[in-house]
Order: structure tokens, then C-alpha cells, then sequence
């Protein structure tokens, strides 16, 4: 298919699976209570509770150890809580892994996937394991790789991808089975301007189909840029969650709004450094 009918005829495309699609009316994509998990002295997640909303581009919020990663991959499946529960589309992520895998897609940090495998090898591989018939993978596949700006690259190994491109084809890979749900873990981390905005583009499009996307990032702009909910995490707690708007309050940005959130100090910064800088050994 033609770069434009894939990127801009919405009509054209798989509505994204009934089940976990929003029907924008207030549901809960997903649902986690009281989740705990904790890494030897360190409690990493201290007991989160959240609904995120069905049909929104919902950010995960919080500084450098916050415990974003640790949240999204206990609600993907991928670790298991030491405590809670976390529930996608009505099932239950670790009684019913089939149902719900079936209904997310995943980039996961770290981007683990299979490397000497090539671009358009990953995404058929993928497809197929999701149980889609092979014609449907190489139409998707070949859409997706033309509107990501993979496709000169689709025959070289993943393993010799750069950062951007690696997070392209993993989101490709994520897409391609049109799940109602999609986690992305720093997203845009590494990926140029183009690149991030090729991205955007894609992920704009897809909520605009009734798709809920939840994504972590610890750039604020970024987060204020793009979406409609959020969910402020510091020290494995939800500080505020809720629409941009309410979240953001009377502060000027949502950077300032999470400054104040997590307690942020600046000054410490620039007065406990005092050697730094004008020349001096
Ligand atoms: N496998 C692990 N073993 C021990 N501690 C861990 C492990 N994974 C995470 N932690 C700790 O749990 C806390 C939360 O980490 P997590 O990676 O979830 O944070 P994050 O918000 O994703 O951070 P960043 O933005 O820096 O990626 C941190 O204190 C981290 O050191």
C-alpha cells in the first residue's frame, strides 16, 4: 500500500481489537490494585492503585528510579508483583496471560528482542506468533515498515539497527497485531526529531481509533506535548494522576507542577557544587 494510504486513510486500517478498545465513555483500560514489588531492601513499587482510562494517550511520569519500569512491566506480565492485582480489558494479567497478551502490545526497556533476525524477519516472526495469516503480516508488515521509514533497512540485521531505529521496528513489532492497549516503556529515548516525529504521528493516529497507548518518560515536555492523562510515580507512589490539565493545575507547566510534586530541591545543586566551573583546580 501507498505511504499515504497507510499513514493518513484511517478507514482503511483494523479497528484495534474490540476488547480492550475504548469505547471513550470512561472505562478503565486497565485496572491495578495495591501492587507491591520490592528488590531486596529497596521497595521499588509501594503499593500502587490506578485506572487508566480506556481511549488516551496516558503518561507515566517520574524521575530517574521512580519505578516506572518496575510498574509497567509488572502490568505487561513480564515480572511478577509481590502483591496486587492488574486487570486489562476485564482479565486478569497473571490468571489469564493468553487473553490479555493477546489483547497489549509491548516495547519494553531495554528493547530485548530477537537480533539476528532482520527488520522485516522480526515483524513476519512476530505476526506469526501472534497467529496472524501470513498474507495480513507482510501487508502490515510492509505498511508499517514504509511508514516508519524502515523499509531501505527492512534486510538488515536488528542487531546492526541503531537506537532509533531499534525503538522503530520494537514499536512495529508492538503494533502490528492492532492490540487495544499499547505500553511503551521511554519510547522516544534515543530517537531523533524525525524519527520522534514519525512516532508521534503513528501513536496519534491509533488513539484516534479508540486505542489507549500508556508510555513512561521522565521528559515533562514531552509528556505535556502529547497527552491527555497522566500519572505523576516518585519513590514507588502515585503522587497525582489524572487529566493533563487537572494535574498541571495552577502551575505553569506540568514540569513545575511535578517539581512540587516529587519535592524536587534546586538549589542543592547549584550551591553544593561550588568548584565547579571559573578555572580553578
Ligand atoms: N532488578 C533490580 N534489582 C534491584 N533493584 C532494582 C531492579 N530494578 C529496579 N530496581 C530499583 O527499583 C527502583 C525503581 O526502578 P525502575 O527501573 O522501576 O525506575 P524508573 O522510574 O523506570 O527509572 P528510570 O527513569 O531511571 O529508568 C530503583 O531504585 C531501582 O534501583
Amino acid at each position: 500500500m501507498p505511504h499515504e494510504q497507510a499513514a493518513d486513510n484511517t478507514q482503511s486500517q483494523p479497528q484495534p481489537s474490540q476488547a480492550a478498545q475504548s469505547p471513550s465513555s470512561g472505562a478503565a483500560a486497565v485496572r491495578v490494585s495495591d501492587l507491591w514489588k520490592r528488590y531486596g531492601e529497596q521497595v521499588a513499587v509501594a503499593g500502587i492503585d490506578l485506572e487508566l482510562p480506556a481511549g488516551q494517550f496516558i503518561g507515566l511520569v517520574g524521575p530517574n528510579g521512580a519505578g516506572k519500569t518496575t510498574t509497567l512491566s509488572m502490568i505487561t506480565g513480564l515480572l511478577r508483583p509481590d502483591k496486587g492485582t492488574v486487570e486489562i480489558g476485564g482479565h486478569d494479567v497473571w490468571r489469564d496471560p493468553v487473553e490479555v497478551k493477546a489483547r497489549i502490545g509491548v516495547l519494553p526497556e531495554g528493547l530485548r528482542m530477537f537480533e539476528r533476525l532482520s527488520g522485516r524477519e522480526l515483524l513476519t516472526y512476530t505476526g506469526r506468533l501472534r497467529g496472524l495469516p501470513g498474507a495480513e503480516v507482510d501487508r502490515r508488515a510492509t505498511q508499517l515498515l514504509d511508514v516508519l521509514d524502515l523499509a531501505g533497512s527492512q534486510s538488515k540485521l536488528v542487531i546492526d539497527y541503531s537506537t532509533g531505529m531499534r525503538k522503530k521496528i520494537g514499536l512495529a513489532a508492538a503494533l502490528l497485531h492492532n492490540p487495544g492497549v499499547l505500553f511503551l516503556d521511554e519510547p522516544f529515548e534515543g530517537v531523533d526529531p524525525v524519527s520522534a516525529q514519525t512516532i508521534r504521528g503513528v501513536l496519534e493516529r491509533y488513539t484516534r481509533s479508540g486505542a489507549t497507548v500508556v508510555f513512561s518518560s521522565h521528559v515533562m515536555e514531552l509528556v505535556e506535548s502529547l497527552c491527555d492523562w497522566v500519572a505523576v510515580i516518585a519513590s514507588g507512589r502515585i503522587r497525582a494522576h489524572g487529566p493533563l490539565a487537572e494535574v498541571r493545575g495552577e502551575a505553569p507547566s506540568l514540569q513545575d507542577a511535578f517539581l512540587e510534586l516529587v519535592g524536587a530541591n534546586r538549589r542543592q545543586a547549584g550551591q553544593s557544587l561550588d568548584w565547579l566551573g571559573g578555572g580553578a583546580r
